[in-house]
């Protein structure tokens, strides 16, 4: 198999750089002494922290595996934004949330308040209105509610009452009693209301119907799918079948197993095992596995591989690698240098958000790989001077499904139609589509399908709870949140919101609880996303508050939880999320709070997971109603803070435009002496784009068609009616053909009509001209009469004389004859071609 390799982008083999067996031998036995520690440690851990299971290895379908955990890190990118923003660090959203909080205590206990940031005083009123929701929340302590306790918030007494509490394997170890249970709760909801309970059982077997014969629709869809997809992708048969067991078993150079070692990795996993074979032989991948299964590393490696043999003599970008987020690209530029530290490939990072004009330096010295987000790339792509994507060899989309959406589609056919045709594609996702209309578009050429697991799996150590909320309980969320964080899931969580607001939000009341909380979505600056995910990473804060942003490929270490605050809007999304834990074999829980609503994704989930893995957790509703008096209670404090912090945004801003306009009054000259940028999409072609793209994710039609495959017209019929339609369009198609055999047989028997001769220029008259002649040969009837052989031998004398004219006549009156239009001939004279 090794025969096929292409062990090369540019064939140069002298410059390999080689390392002597004895360096390696010695790398290897201090590999497999530090592996052997890991072990040992790791079986300690096993038994503190319970979450690891030092036997286990890999299976066929990638349940897991167990490695050395690497973090990333940012500090690179974040030295570089800090040397880019000049602007003094104003009063962060912490500081406004530690003031008020200290605020409170204080008042609380009667004692002068004592700013925690002085020059940042609230006016008085402001600060009594607070008080007075405080005041509240005590008097709501009175009353055995516990209001607002800004610390301590030690519920752990009841503990048990908190049927959270049932939490783990207590009271939900059973399954069919969790089931039992939701029918339980459901039939009690139907005593309620017998009259709506018939109707509803007749809407039920309508949709049940219906589910039915939408599934035998989808079986005869994915038949004809199957049949496009056979002839798309490439043959099993050109995958390998032998599957290397360890790194150093897949013909890869030492550098390469140097850097592999040095981040623990030893033992491939399987998606990594199956790709890094098929891409060194440069075909062109579409890769699915489980997320947190490796497959970074899956196209990092063989990438690596192939720039040892590049050529050496000119700089060239011969690597792109595309991700949607700039969070996530950050992180894979970490992961790929730390693999290649042991050779000379150089790596540039291409993303918004961080300073532009140092990457058009860096982009100027043609790094061998860029690691890009689509926004930025296209940026440099129209306006940095001498940058382009001619020599890209292989083009790399990280979470492809993802740049495949809406919203990305312009900007990536832009980036596609940038790159050589001629190049190795490879497209990864943990939900990889194989819809073969939306591939075509990435000019993939032939690609081997590697899927490991389901499309829709999930990791096989992760736990799902779900925690039902019911339709009128919907303003519970927060409450429930809260209970769920500060009686169970305590540290290490990942909390996912649809809307950045309420992301926001949440923050707030986490801070005014007392709980630490970082957050994470778009409206924040890219400085304070990264520092949110450092201080998250580093254990400085517990929870980190996200939005979708976050939900795809970041890889944090030891993520113990994450909770859907809500549903998201697919099951991909759900899928991407909960994927944030239980990685690289670890153990990990995800918890959902599902609204009626919900239903059909959660029925997905649970179909899709492993049931034993499958929980049902119930929080009673006196610990919900307490925690929704707490949230209430803090209405007022969270709008001032927001308040406050809307009032430190405006100073900031106007700080920031003065600053600009001193700029801009000192470097005047040199401003306008610039080129002036072209923009890709004008701010409104891209709002334009993500609002399609968010419209698109909301519509649950849409989406349902995503999902599905696409289907016939008769898809979702019952056979019935299927049956009935098939007959009237076939009645149809008999009458309509039955009707146009009448229809020529009629035409048949009509007179055929002479044809007119195209009348000749020269003497075919225009119609106006024949007008005025007619009138002409009245006038002058009776001298045409006497003149008549004299009119006849003139005409005949011009009609020998032009025949005697050259060839060149004929053509002349050919075009006159035809008038405007021109010739096929004509048009392609070469020319006119050239001229045009
Ligand atoms: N061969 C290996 N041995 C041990 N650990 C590994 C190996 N390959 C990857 N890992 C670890 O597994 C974790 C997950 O890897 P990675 O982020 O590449 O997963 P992924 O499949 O891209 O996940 P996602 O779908 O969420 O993006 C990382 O922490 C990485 O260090």
């Amino acid at each position: 198999m090794s025969n096929d390799f292409i062990m090369t982008i540019d064939d140069d083999d002298d410059s390999v750089p080689m390392l002597d067996e004895e360096e390696l031998e010695q790398d290897e036995v201090v590999t497999k002494k530090k592996a052997k520690k890991n072990n040992k440690k790791s079986k300690n851990n096993t038994k503190d922290s319970g979450d690891l299971d030092p036997s286990f290895s890999f299976d066929a379908e990638g349940g897991g595996h167990l490695g050395a955990h690497h973090d990333w890190d940012f500090t690179a990118a974040r030295a570089a934004l800090r040397a880019q923003d000049e602007s003094q660090p104003g009063l962060s959203l912490d500081d406004i949330i530690a003031r008020k909080r200290s605020q409170a205590k204080a008042k609380k206990s009667g004692k002068v308040e004592t700013p925690a940031v002085e020059d940042n005083e609230i006016p008085e009123d402001d600060e009594s209105e607070f008080q007075e929701a405080l005041d509240s929340d005590e008097e709501d302590d009175d009353n055995d509610m516990e209001g607002i306790k800004f610390e301590g918030d030690d519920d752990d007494d009841d503990e048990e009452g908190f049927g959270a509490g049932r939490d783990d394997d207590a009271g939900l170890e059973d399954d069919e009693a969790e089931e039992a249970e939701f029918e339980d709760e459901e039939s009690e909801d139907e005593e309620s209301g017998s009259e709506e309970e018939s109707e509803s059982e007749s809407e039920d077997e309508v949709e049940e119907e219906e589910e039915e014969s939408e599934e035998e629709g989808e079986e005869e869809e994915s038949a004809f799918q199957k049949e496009r997809k056979k002839a798309y992708f490439a043959p099993e048969m050109d995958s390998p079948s032998d599957v290397a067991e360890t790194f150093a078993t897949m013909n890869l150079s030492r550098p390469i197993l140097k850097g592999l070692a040095q981040v623990g990795f030893v033992q491939p996993t399987p998606i990594q095992a199956k790709t890094i074979p098929v891409a060194l032989m440069g075909k062109d991948i579409c890769g699915g596995a489980v997320t947190g299964s490796g497959k970074t590393a899956a196209f990092v490696v063989p990438v690596l591989e192939r720039l040892l043999y590049r050529s050496r003599q000119t700089a060239t970008s011969r690597v792109l690698v595309l991700c949607p987020t700039r969070e996530l690209a950050i992180q894979c530029h970490s992961v790929a240098q730390k693999l290649a530290s042991f050779t000379d490939i150089t790596f540039g990072l291409c993303v918004g958000g961080l300073s532009r004009n140092a990457q058009e330096i860096q982009l100027r010295s043609r790094p061998d790989v860029l690691i890009a987000t689509p926004g930025r790339l296209i940026d440099h792509i129209l306006n940095s001077q001498s940058f382009t994507l001619d020599h890209i060899d292989i083009l790399i989309m990280d979470e492809a499904d993802r740049m495949l959406e809406e919203g990305f589609q312009a900007e990536l056919t832009e980036i596609v139609n940038a790159c050589p045709l001629k190049r190795q594609t490879m497209l990864f996702s943990a939900t990889m589509t194989d819809n073969v209309d939306e591939l075509i578009r990435m000019s993939l050429n032939r690609p081997v399908r590697l899927q490991i697991d389901a499309s829709n799996a999930t990791a096989s150590r992760l736990v799902q709870e779900f925690v039902r909320i019911r339709q009128h309980r919907e303003e519970d969320r927060p409450a429930v949140l809260l209970a769920l964080c500060s009686r169970t899931f305590k540290n290490r969580v990942i909390i996912f919101f649809r809307s950045k607001a309420s992301a926001h939000q949440m923050k707030i009341i986490f801070g005014l609880m007392g709980l630490r909380a970082a957050e994470l979505h778009g409206n924040l600056t890219q400085e304070q996303r990264l520092a949110s995910l450092e201080e998250f990473r580093d254990g400085k804060v517990d929870y980190l508050l996200a939005t979708d942003l976050a939900s795809r490929g970041l890889d944090i270490k030891g993520i113990d939880t994450v909770i859907n605050f809500n549903m998201p809007q697919n099951y991909a999304i759900y899928q991407h999320r909960v994927g944030r834990t239980a990685r690289a074999g670890r153990t990990g829980r995800a918890v959902t709070l599902a609204g009626e609503n919900d239903r059909k994704l959660l029925k997905l989930a649970i179909k899709n997971a492993d049931k034993k893995n499958v929980k049902h957790r119930v929080i009673p509703q006196d610990v919900i109603t307490r925690y929704r008096e707490r949230v209430e209670g803090m209405t007022d404090g969270v709008k001032e803070v927001l308040d406050e912090e809307k009032e430190e945004k405006a100073m900031r801003q106007a700080e920031m435009e003065m600053r600009k306009s001193q700029n801009f009054l000192k470097h005047e000259d040199e401003i306008y002496s610039r080129p002036a940028k072209t923009w890709f999409q004008s701010e409104q072609d891209k709002k334009l784009a993500s609002d399609k793209s968010k419209k698109a994710l909301n519509d649950p039609k849409k989406r349902k068609q995503e999902d599905a495959p696409k289907r016939d017209k008769y898809a979702g019929m019952s056979r019935a009616k299927r049956r009935r339609l098939q007959l009237s369009e076939e009645d149809h198609q008999d009458i309509k053909s039955h009707g146009g055999a009448i229809k020529n047989a009629k035409k048949a028997l009509r007179p055929i009509k002479m044809p007119r001769m195209a009348p000749e220029k020269s003497d075919a008259p225009k119609p106006q001209d024949q007008k005025k002649k007619k009138k002409k040969k009245d006038v002058d009837f009776s001298s045409d009469l006497a003149d008549g052989s004299k009119r006849g031998v003139a005409s005949v004398k011009k009609l020998s004389m032009a025949k005697q004219e050259s060839g060149k006549g004929d053509k002349k009156d050919r075009g006159s004859k035809l008038g405007k239009f021109r010739g096929n001939k004509a048009f392609k004279s070469a020319k006119k071609y050239k001229r045009r």
